[in-house]
């Protein structure tokens, strides 16, 4: 059956727990485009460190947002290519996608997120987008796009989302096991599942699996 979505799709859920690999599946199926908030976050925690930028001052968020404010003003904007196929972040015509799935940039994008100021910057990017499209991060179903006409919420054990981790990047089981724990618990404040959310375990099926069962959920 061929599911048609005019609105909004959300899926959140915990770190490496398959949000984009499971959202690109969707958005292909659906053929609609999805957006990675977590992308964007990336590419401003990129960015504060390229230039010196730290995150622990009163006035780290503001100077922050003043940086990609700028680099707008100057015509070379953060721009997210929401591509269904995998999501890109270019800077002017600079591709900075490759840049932004490293380890230091994930021991350090928790420390940007929870700076209002930059939150407020991400959601007006997203919230420009016209639907339909698919939203992937923490928040989506909860504050940013509350009115979305379905939302899903994935998570997996951190064993399970450390074991498809390690396949992707070099570096040991334990401390990728470890990292993980620590991203969980410092982005549990902007990371509570919506009330209304469909909770799926991505450990308990294949990614195409758990990609039909979302769809499976679309067209009921
Ligand atoms: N059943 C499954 N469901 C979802 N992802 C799976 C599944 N099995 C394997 N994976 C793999 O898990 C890995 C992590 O997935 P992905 O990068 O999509 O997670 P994520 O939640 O977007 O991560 P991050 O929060 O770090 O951006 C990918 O290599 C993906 O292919
Ligand atoms: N809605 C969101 C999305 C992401 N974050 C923060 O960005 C980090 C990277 O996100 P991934 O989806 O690529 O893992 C994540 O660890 C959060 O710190 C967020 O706060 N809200």
């Amino acid at each position: 059956m061929i599911v048609k979505i005019n609105g909004i799709v959300t899926i959140d859920g915990v770190a490496a727990s398959g949000k984009s690999s499971v959202a690109s599946g969707v958005a292909r199926a659906l053929e609609i485009p999805y957006l990675s908030s977590g992308l964007l976050y990336r590419a401003a925690t990129w960015a504060a460190l390229e230039n010196g930028l730290t995150f622990d001052t009163p006035e780290a968020g503001r100077s922050l947002t003043a940086l990609l404010g700028s680099w707008k003003e100057g015509g070379q904007p953060l721009t997210l290519r929401p591509l269904a196929g995998g999501n890109q972040i270019w800077q002017g015509d600079h591709d900075l996608t490759e840049l932004l799935h490293t380890a230091q940039i994930d021991a350090q994008v928790s420390a940007a997120a929870v700076l209002p100021e930059l939150r407020g910057w991400v959601n007006a990017e997203l919230q420009a987008v016209t639907p339909p499209f698919l939203a992937e991060g923490r928040d989506m179903g909860s504050t940013v796009f509350p009115q979305a006409e379905y939302k899903f919420y994935l998570y997996a054990t951190p064993r399970v989302r450390a074991e498809r981790r390690v396949l992707e990047r070099q570096q040991d089981l334990e401390s990728v096991e470890a990292a993980l724990k620590l991203r969980d618990e410092r982005d549990a404040r902007q990371s509570a599942p919506a009330p209304d959310a469909v909770r799926i375990d991505t450990g308990g099926g294949t990614l195409p699996e758990i990609i039909a069962q979302v769809m499976g959920h679309l067209s009921s």
